[in-house]
């Protein structure tokens, strides 16, 4: 059984967080003094907006992109930190950085994506994080393995740290979504379940990838009662040099948060909002059905052209029977019934025949 001791809630970490929920915001990179500071002091201006963030070192798939500034960068967030009393978070990768950012007075740390999928480098980072008095919040690994998410936060909290929470950000898609990556609600839904007590924020940036769905995820957030929001933002977008999708400008944010609706925290009877949590769930999972669904549909009207070409027959008798005889089989071993799986595949395949008919009478 899974334990995080001691949790303080996100408006007990500095006095500073009495808002709901609590918004992070800033750059995806630290890119100059001068971004630094015109953004922060444009961000200053939205009341919710408490916390400044920025990379400073930028963990990137490919070498050869922009990496962050490093060190001079810790500079001009503390100079921020003094200009507009916003506090301030960066995200460490290593126990230098770590050792870098307590240094230079940053106020909360973040661990990344990347960082919360390896747990030696977790443990370094806990390790270096032991007797220090400082918040910490984890992203969720890049692949939808709550286990490894609630590792990292059990590895953090027993280096001593209390002030601990975890980051939404999507999980990795390994076929092309509409976002960059996929919400999979249901994790962070699982995840609030089993740690009541732990503050849950979400990245709406990192799961839409681009500006026009940033709203919509943001909503959704805090529809399930999530406690805060990260979103990034840079002074002119377009510049960036990372992200420049996905960041939004302070005006914009400004736009976003003012739109958000925050519906009621509680409602009489509990229930209602049991019934509420699982018909997200039920939302997140249809979702990715549907999308699955659409992926076979394409792959058949690739077949029907295969077909087209060769002047092959659009029904394959054998196929099917064992498309069928093995979605059933699956279906047995997973609790779904013989019946329900023999009409669910009856009409994908009526409709596969549908399809590959269009192909062969559009050519
Ligand atoms: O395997 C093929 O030939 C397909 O076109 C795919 C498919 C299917 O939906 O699975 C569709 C039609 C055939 O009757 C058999 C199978």
């Amino acid at each position: 059984m899974s334990e995080l001791g001691n949790i303080k809630p996100l408006n007990e970490w500095f006095k500073k967080l009495d808002t709901t929920p609590v918004v992070i915001s800033g750059p995806c990179s630290a890119e100059s003094e001068e971004q630094m500071i015109a953004t922060a002091k444009e961000l200053k201006k939205i009341e919710q907006v408490k916390i400044f963030r920025a990379g400073i070192w930028k963990p990137r798939t490919r070498p050869n992109t922009f990496e962050g500034r490093g060190l001079d960068a810790l500079q001009w967030l503390n100079e921020v930190k003094q200009e507009t009393g916003l506090l301030t978070t960066v995200e460490v990768a290593s126990p230098k950085h770590v050792e870098m950012c307590l240094r230079h007075n940053v106020d909360i740390l973040w661990i990344g994506a990347r960082t919360t999928s390896n747990p030696f480098s977790v443990q370094e980072i806990a390790s270096a994080l032991q007797g220090m008095n400082i918040p910490v919040m984890v992203k969720n690994p890049i692949n939808p393995d709550i286990n490894l998410w609630i590792g990292a936060l059990e590895r953090i909290n027993k280096a001593g740290i209390t002030r601990l929470a975890a980051i939404h950000r999507g999980f990795y898609p390994f076929e092309k979504t509409m976002f960059r990556n996929i919400p999979k609600w249901e994790i962070p839904i699982e995840l609030k379940s089993r740690f009541h007590n732990l503050p849950i924020l979400c990245d709406p940036s990192h799961i839409a990838g681009k500006r026009k769905y940033i709203a919509e995820m943001a909503q959704k957030a805090i529809d399930l009662n999530m406690d805060g929001l990260m979103i990034e933002s840079h002074i002119c977008p377009e510049e960036a040099l990372s992200d420049s999708e996905q960041q939004l400008t302070p005006a914009d944010l400004d736009q976003v948060l003012r739109g958000l609706v925050c519906r009621l925290n509680c409602v009489e009877d509990a229930e209602v909002d049991r019934l509420e949590n699982f018909r997200d769930q039920i939302d997140s999972v249809d979702a990715q059905l549907i999308e699955l669904l659409a992926q076979r549909m394409k792959i058949v009207e690739e077949i029907g052209e295969y077909k087209h070409e060769k002047n092959m027959k659009i029904l394959q008798l054998q196929r099917w029977e064992k498309v069928r005889e093995r979605g059933i089989e699956l279906g047995k071993t997973l609790g779904i019934s013989e019946s329900f799986m023999v009409q669910l595949l009856r009409m994908i395949h009526k409709e596969s025949i549908l399809k590959q008919n269009e192909v062969m009478n559009r050519k």
